[in-house]
Order: structure tokens, then C-alpha cells, then sequence
């Protein structure tokens, strides 16, 4: 009612400003020139209202290949879970040369800021298809891949630690939700240290027979463009992601964006976007559809932050 007399709402709205501006997020690192925001202010409030929640109504949901772990060292790309699996003791010669063609054909049409979803979708079927024959033709032996991922050049990014770390010891549940290849994913966590049991996979796992060789892929295919159904499916199913409104979204694919539709009654979802590669093609598009948006950024160090505001409720609690 005061907002109707002119002379008391100016002040009114100043006061009400300050206090939001005293009580509002403070992340230094949300101010590096990596950082791209639409509304930055939504953002704050956002975190601020994730903060006042409490990491009891968290919930982190993150992409894995290129999003959890680096897209490039030293100007070389780190190989995603798919191409661990290039690897002499799993697969030869030949297959290796046509899995290259085939990353070298449908890689740029996944990033190919020109082209639609839609368009792109029966295209990554195509590819994630092929490359998944070829892998049962070649017979892969379970007992090799852990071998085979001790020999990579696998690379999580740079604060990765503090970030399983953070989660496990806030006893927040992070659903890692990837297109790649569930049972090297795993392997890269665990030679990391982070497989913790607050740590939820949904992927393509491969099936092996008795003898330990190769299949087939369970369940059905997963790929950048389809994670809206497995949400649904599947994430919407596990109990430990119950009650819990609030949610972090990291990825660095448009498709990612829809892996929080399965979460029932949502309340406040932040979602990070990297992007790490076609950057001046992709910045405008990756800008309007995430709320954070990370350049070239090759760590954790962001997201970091603001879990570690969001959670920091509850560490004064634990203090107490
Ligand atoms: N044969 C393939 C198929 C896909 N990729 C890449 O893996 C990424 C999928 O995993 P997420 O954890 O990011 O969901 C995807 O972005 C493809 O670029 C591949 O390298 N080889």
C-alpha cells in the first residue's frame, strides 16, 4: 500500500535495494572475464535463494566428457570416455582409423551452431551407433579398460577434488548424466579418488558376457540430444534426488540443459554452461539458454564457488 504514495517509494525502493545488495551473493569469481551472464542479478538471487535452502535441498546434476572433465592440456584435447576406448589393447588398427573418421564427421555437427536439435539428432544416433558396432565387433575384454584408462590422457579439471569433496561431505547427491560410456566414466572417477557414494551415474554401460568380452550396450543409447528422455526415465526414479528442489546444472552441450526435466517440483535450478570449443559461434547461443557461462575455463573453479556459498549455511551449522 505505501508504493502508492509517490513521496514514500523512492525510499522505500532504495532501502529495499540496499538490503538486497547487502544480503545478495557475494562470488568474487563470478567477476573474471570468463564469466558470461545474461541476468546477472537473477543469478545472485538464484544462489541466494539456493543458499537460504540449504544443501539439504540440493541437488547437482552435471554432464561428464568435456564438462567434468577438461577439453584440452597443454593444446591437446583430452580424449572423452568414447575415445579411452581407442586404445591398442582394446580395439586395432582398423577400427581405431574408422572411429577417428567418424569423430571427425559428426564432432563438428554436434557443435554446429547453424543447425537445430532436431536436425542434429538422428545424426548423433547415426554416430554413436556406428562407433558402438564397431566396439562389440572388436570383442573388448572388461578386465583391459581399466588398463586402458591408466594409460590415457583422461584429465578431470583442475578443482575437481574440492568438488566431489564439497558434495560427499555436505551429503548432497550429484547425478553425473552422460552420453559417454558408463563403465570408463567410472574408471576415470575411481583412479581419481572421487567415486564416492553420493555419486550417481546414468550413461551407456556396456554388457559383457560371461567370459567378460563384449556385447552389447544396455538399455537404450544415449547422446546429446536425447537426455530430456533419460531424465525422465530414469533420473525422475532415484530416491536420493527426492525432496530436493534445488539443483546445479553444469554442461557444456546444449542438451545438457534438459537434464534436469525430470525433477518434480522444482524450485531454483542454476545451470552453468562451458563452452570450449567454436567460441565466437556459440557465445550468443550459449549465453541466452545458460544462466552461467564459462570461456575457455579449464576448471572447476567457478562452480566451486558458488557450492561452496550455496553450502555454507550448513557449515555454519556444523561449526556451532
Ligand atoms: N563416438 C563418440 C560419441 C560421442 N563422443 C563425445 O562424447 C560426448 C558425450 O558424453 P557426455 O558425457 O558429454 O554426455 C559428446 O559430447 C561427444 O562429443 C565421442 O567422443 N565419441
Amino acid at each position: 500500500m505505501v508504493y502508492h504514495i509517490p513521496w514514500i517509494y523512492t525510499p522505500v525502493r532504495s532501502v529495499l535495494a540496499i538490503w538486497h545488495q547487502l544480503t545478495k551473493a557475494e562470488i568474487p569469481e563470478l567477476a573474471k572475464c570468463s564469466v558470461l551472464m545474461r541476468d546477472r542479478s537473477r543469478v545472485e538471487d538464484t544462489i541466494y535463494a539456493m543458499q537460504r535452502a540449504g544443501a539439504g535441498r540440493l541437488q547437482v546434476i552435471s554432464d561428464f566428457d568435456m564438462t567434468l572433465t577438461r577439453f584440452a592440456h597443454n593444446g591437446k584435447r583430452v580424449p572423452t570416455t568414447h575415445n579411452i576406448l581407442d586404445h591398442r589393447l582394446l580395439i586395432d588398427e582398423d577400427c581405431s582409423k574408422k572411429i577417428r573418421e567418424l569423430l571427425n564427421t559428426y564432432y563438428p555437427i554436434e557443435i554446429d551452431a547453424g543447425r537445430t536439435a532436431e536436425d542434429k539428432l538422428p545424426l548423433m544416433v547415426e554416430w554413436w551407433t556406428q562407433v558402438h558396432e564397431l566396439l562389440i565387433q572388436q570383442r573388448i575384454r572388461k578386465d583391459l579398460l581399466a588398463q586402458a584408462v591408466k594409460e590415457s590422457s583422461a584429465m578431470l579439471r583442475e578443482g575437481y577434488k574440492v568438488f566431489f569433496d564439497r558434495l560427499t561431505e555436505q551429503q548432497v547427491p550429484l547425478l553425473i548424466f552422460s552420453a559417454g560410456v558408463g563403465d570408463v566414466l567410472e574408471e576415470v572417477i575411481r583412479q581419481n579418488n572421487v567415486f564416492h557414494p553420493n555419486v550417481h551415474i546414468i550413461s551407456n554401460y556396456m554388457d559383457f558376457d560371461q567370459t567378460g568380452v563384449l556385447r552389447a550396450f544396455q538399455g537404450q543409447l544415449i547422446h546429446t540430444f536425447n537426455k530430456r528422455e533419460g531424465a525422465l526415465s530414469h533420473a525422475s526414479g532415484l530416491r536420493v534426488l527426492q525432496g530436493r528442489p534445488n539443483v546445479l546444472l553444469l554442461g557444456d552441450s546444449l542438451g545438457d540443459l534438459t537434464m534436469a526435466d525430470g525433477v518434480s517440483e522444482h524450485q531454483n535450478i542454476l545451470t552453468i554452461g562451458f563452452l570450449n570449443d567454436q567460441m565466437d559461434e556459440r557465445k550468443e547461443l550459449y549465453v541466452k539458454s545458460f544462466d552461467v557461462v564459462l570461456v575457455k575455463d579449464e576448471t572447476m573453479e567457478v562452480p566451486n564457488a558458488i557450492l561452496k556459498y550455496i553450502t555454507s549455511s550448513t557449515d555454519n551449522k556444523l561449526d556451532a
